[in-house]
């Protein structure tokens, strides 16, 4: 499965865990990063309605992300034998003080009541699945990794966005900047490389629960933007 020989692992030496994975689950990855929703903002047909459902339900999904990024912060502390990982998280957690004011400005701007939203399925699902990756005994390897899949889908599906044959609309651009530039870009390759360096010497227990919670991710992402359509 190691094969490979450079390029697409952003470290030295053979393609690194995560890069095999997003070649071995192509298909759902695509599905996740190209999906009807974010192809509706970049061709410019996208429902406002859709996106306001969007907005209001990743509110609430960003803040379960705070006691998330802290549970990996702790076991970076614990585990993590390169002081760098807790450079690159505390900068992540920095980052999302500073995405939830965002949002409250941009709910404003669009007079969505975030107060007032009720978290859909689909959201409740992917929160309680973070949950059970807070849990201690859940590896530092696996919980990067799931780390690291989640703000790519993200990272690679609003930069599609920003090509300059995408037709998003102007009022969109600030939260397709938001994830699809290239310093979020670079924060996830960060991210790719400490789970690639965890992943590497990880027994294969850990590396198969490392690549299931991928999958998870995925399938949960795949889910949150089909709430964009749902009433
Ligand atoms: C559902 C979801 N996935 C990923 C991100 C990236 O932080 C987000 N804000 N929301």
């Amino acid at each position: 499965m190691e094969g490979g020989s450079s390029g697409s692992d952003g470290g030295g030496g053979g393609m690194g865990k995560t890069a095999t994975w997003m070649k071995l689950h192509s298909p759902m990855y695509d599905r996740a990063t190209r999906h009807p929703f974010i192809l509706g903002i970049s061709d410019g047909s996208v429902d406002l309605s859709a996106f306001k459902r969007w907005l209001a339900q990743d509110y609430i999904f960003v803040r379960e992300f705070v006691p998330f990024l802290a549970s990996i912060l702790l076991k970076a502390c614990k585990h993590s034998d390169d002081e760098s990982d807790m450079e690159v998280l505390l900068g992540g957690m920095a980052a999302l003080s500073d995405e939830l004011a965002w949002f409250r400005k941009e709910a404003s701007k669009w007079d969505v009541n975030l107060a007032g939203v009720i978290p859909q399925k689909a959201n409740m699902d992917y929160c309680s699945f973070l949950q059970s990756l807070m849990l201690p005994e859940v590896d530092y390897a696996v919980v990067i990794t799931a780390f690291w899949a989640i703000e790519t889908v993200y990272q690679e599906s609003f930069s599609l966005c920003l090509h300059s044959s995408s037709k998003t609309p102007e009022e969109l651009m600030e939260t397709c900047q938001r994830w699809g530039n290239t310093s979020f870009g670079h924060y996830c390759r960060s991210l790719q490389k400490i789970a690639d360096r965890c992943l590497e010497k990880a027994p294969s227990d850990i590396i198969k629960r490392a690549e299931e919670a991928f999958i998870r991710v995925l399938e949960h992402e795949i889910n949150f933007w089909n709430m964009s359509f749902a009433e």
